[in-house]
């Protein structure tokens, strides 16, 4: 059983909530590889902000020729909630769909985003809907708001979330609450 943990963060949230995953999943005996989403130039915010506004865009990202989807049980994916798309995400799921057919039929995507405070629930909607279109799996979507992130309340929503995905990949681990 092998997870790759993929996110991207420009500001450290997204990265932070990925850690977190990382460790509790570790903590359950889960073999998980980190990818970090990076694109080919660093940006600052304002060309970020004008390109997130042109939908579906997708902007290059590095070392992706690393990676062998057909390594991996199941993919977590971590993204900022970005106006109307986030381009390195975009040209993620972009390469995703171009390895579907070298990924196992089973693999399934665990998605989760993070955000500030608006738009969020047509935002990940869009994003699992974009990711079953292309074949994929995605049973658990979930969100975490940069405020409780940057205070410590998301980790129970955090805690959750690798819980389902546990379940999800082996009804049967010992570490999973049945109540
Ligand atoms: C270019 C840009 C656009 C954003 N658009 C939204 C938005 O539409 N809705 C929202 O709730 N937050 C928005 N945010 C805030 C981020 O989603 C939030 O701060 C997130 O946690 C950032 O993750 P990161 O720190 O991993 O980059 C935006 C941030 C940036 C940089």
């Amino acid at each position: 059983m092998k997870i790759l943990l993929a996110y991207f963060s420009f500001t450290g949230n997204t990265e932070k909530v990925s850690k977190l995953i990382l460790k509790c999943l570790q903590e359950s005996g889960i073999n998980c590889d980190i990818f970090k989403i990076e694109p080919i130039l660093k940006l600052k915010y304002l060309p970020w902000l004008f390109l997130s506004f042109i939908p579906g865009l997708p902007f290059p990202v590095k070392n992706l020729k690393l990676l062998n989807l057909g390594n991996y049980d199941a993919i977590i994916l971590g993204s900022p909630k970005w106006s109307l798309s986030c381009p390195p995400v975009t040209y993620f799921i972009r390469f995703l769909k171009s390895e579907r057919l070298k990924a196992k039929s089973s693999l399934r995507i665990f998605l989760f985003i993070t955000y500030g405070g608006f738009g969020e629930d047509s935002y990940i909607q869009k994003l699992k809907k974009n990711l079953e279109e292309c074949g994929f799996n995605v049973p658990i979507a979930s969100k975490f708001k940069r405020s409780e992130i940057k205070d410590g309340k998301a980790i129970e929503g955090i805690n959750k979330f690798c819980s389902e995905i546990l379940l999800s990949l082996s009804p049967s681990h010992p570490n999973i609450s049945k109540s």
